[in-house]
């Protein structure tokens, strides 16, 4: 129960409900005590007239009367019943619904490297699955567990008031049926992780095949596919069925000791009838009513019980990540407008995964309302750079100065508030094109998205498009070609109108054409504004005021296009290259 304590502060929050529900809860399982001995009343008068110390019409009158009595209590019973759900079940919905909220933040605050380390499944199994197993703990586990406990505490005792020995025989077989609930439930819980983990690798190789539909047909893997699917269907087959055959002895368990019960009630209840011990047959019906009664209220005990294990379980994985302090914190609480000037001074950066330095020893500064290109072959640390502005990483060593600031002394959400960055993977959400260019500035109008989709060279084809800007891209929509992608993907930052752009190779699916004309609108847009643009194509660099040419992580070259194209190196090597190509 340690990791459950983690609770307490929204069942402190929900306090007032949850208590409301424990006195409803008392007063459903109060009202339902009231049918038995009023069974045993009316079997009682029958007997009484029977034995002619009851004419028939007062026996018929009594009965009436009890027979209402006996609605009344269940129709009272049943609306607490109803009460209780709605108190209870209410309370753990809103408990799962905060946690979920508080697990889903705290997601939002861990740095790119919590996600690299751990698989997007899994992060979605603990706020969904997870959450799940921790809401039975708050809800049910609770409302069952007052239930059971309050039917036990008024009925125990009235049975051994009532008749003692009758108590002692109907009570002996339940607590052997708890355990045994108690351990299927362990069996049960068992196998059906394994159902589950069966079927979350299923869809993982299901969804993998039909995204990579295209390269099993090229490469006439069906065949493949189908027996590997085959081998899967007997695995999920066989765990399926083991968990069918521990589910097929809950219920019958649960009748045959019920029935054991119902026998010790008729006989040794008989027995004592007809020595004289007790003095109606209705008491007889009375026990079996509250055998029935406590059925479920026992089971629920061994269910219980491996409710709250699991809970805890899954409460140990939540906290787990909740402790997860995020490496890269907002150290400052004010706002801190940029204007745009950055300087890397010695920086060197390692990827703590992969051990990686990918940056070594950078220096290099570019003042407000410049643009520098970032060229260099495949791994350079390009990227890296870019991602170092932005704050998705902290340097290893060295620093880096906005506006002479140190990086880390400034307002994270400033920072990339003032950043409109455009990744080298677009990545677009399944929603309209107009909503993913909104993105960049939720306030923005039809007119404005249309003036930066023109200026990105995507209007055109937007408007291609039979529902236009409100063509719903992603799974169920259309497919953007790459290049539309990277456009849209610009448009959205240019929506964004920040202090500084980074683009990362963000033309590199687009025809040399429409990059000739992106740029050019780039230009007049980023007059003012820091731009760092990271390319393979000198053709996207030889306009910016300064060229970076980097290699293994080191700046090779340095220099406007005019002075790096008249000394020997790679960028003029490139350039000649690509001048070629071209022609
Ligand atoms: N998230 C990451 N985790 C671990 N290593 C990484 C990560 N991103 C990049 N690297 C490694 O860091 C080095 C620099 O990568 P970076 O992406 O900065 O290069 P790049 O010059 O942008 O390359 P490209 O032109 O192919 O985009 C590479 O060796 C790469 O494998």
């Amino acid at each position: 129960m340690k990791e459950l304590r983690y609770l307490n502060k929204y069942l402190k929050k929900y306090w007032l409900k949850l208590f409301l529900g424990i006195i409803i809860t008392i007063i459903a399982r109060i009202f339902s005590l009231v049918m038995p001995s009023y069974v045993n009343k009316s079997i009682k008068a029958v007997e009484d007239f029977v034995g002619n110390s009851l004419s028939s019409e007062e026996a018929k009158s009594v009965l009436l009367e009890y027979i209402l009595i006996i609605i009344g209590a269940a129709l009272l019973s049943a609306l607490f019943t109803f009460l209780m759900r709605q108190t209870i079940i209410n309370v753990s919905r809103y408990i799962e619904y905060d946690l979920k909220n508080e697990v889903f933040d705290h997601y939002q605050l861990l740095s790119l490297n919590f996600y690299k380390r751990n698989r997007i499944g899994d992060l979605m199994n603990r706020i969904s699955e997870d959450v799940g197993q921790v809401r039975m703990y708050a809800g049910p586990a609770i409302m069952y567990g007052i239930q059971t406990l309050t039917l036990f505490a008024c009925l125990i005792p009235l049975m051994f008031i009532k008749a003692p020995t009758l108590a002692f025989y109907t009570l002996t077989p339940l607590p052997i049926l708890s355990i045994l609930i108690y351990q299927i439930s362990k069996v049960i819980h068992k196998r059906s992780t394994k159902v589950q983990e069966f079927l979350s690798t299923l869809s993982t190789f299901t969804q993998e095949s039909f995204s990579g539909v295209a390269v099993i047909k090229a490469y006439g893997l069906e065949g493949k596919i189908n027996s590997e699917l085959e081998d899967l269907a007997i695995e999920g087959k066989d765990t399926s069925m083991a968990l069918a055959k521990v589910n097929a002895w809950f219920f019958p368990l649960m009748i045959l000791l019920i029935g054991i019960s119902n026998i010790f009630v008729i006989y040794i209840g008989g027995r004592q009838y007809i020595n004289g011990q007790i003095e109606s047959i209705g008491l007889i019906a009375e026990f079996i009513l509250y055998v029935n009664m406590l059925t479920w209220p026992v089971a629920v005990v061994g269910w219980l019980t491996s409710i709250v294990q699991r809970a805890e379980a899954s409460q140990k994985r939540i906290n787990e990540f909740l402790k997860q302090v995020p490496s890269i914190k907002n150290e400052v609480v004010k706002n801190t407008p940029i204007k745009g000037k950055i300087e890397f001074k010695n920086v060197s950066f390692t990827y703590e995964d992969t051990n990686i330095e990918a940056l070594k020893n950078v220096s290099f500064t570019i003042e407000a309302g410049q643009s520098v290109a970032f060229l260099g072959k495949t791994g350079s640390g390009k990227s890296t750079i870019l991602d170092l502005v932005a704050r998705l990483y902290d340097v290893t060593k060295g620093e880096i100065k906005i506006d002479d600031i140190p990086l880390q002394k400034l307002n994270l959400d400033s920072l990339r508030s003032s950043i409109g960055a455009v990744p080298q993977d677009a990545f677009l959400f399944s929603d309209t094109i107009a909503n993913n260019i909104r993105f960049g500035n939720e306030e923005a109008s039809q007119d404005q998205i249309e003036l930066v989709a023109k200026k990105a060279v995507v209007h055109d084809n937007i408007i291609g498009f039979t529902k236009g800007y409100d063509t719903v891209l992603g799974e169920r929509g259309i497919t953007l070609s790459g290049g539309q992608k990277q456009r849209v993907s610009i448009a959205r930052a240019l929506m964004k109108d920040p202090i500084v752009y980074l683009f990362d190779d963000c033309l590199s699916a687009v025809d040399t054409e429409t990059e000739e004309e992106i740029l050019t609108n780039l230009q007049q847009e980023s007059n003012s504004k820091t731009t760092l643009i990271v390319s393979h194509r000198v053709s996207s660099a030889k306009n910016a005021d300064k060229i970076i040419v980097l290699e293994d992580g080191k700046i090779l070259q340095e220099g406007t296009h005019a002075q790096l194209n008249n000394s020997e190196g790679y960028y003029k090597e490139l350039y000649q290259d690509q001048l070629s190509d071209k022609d």
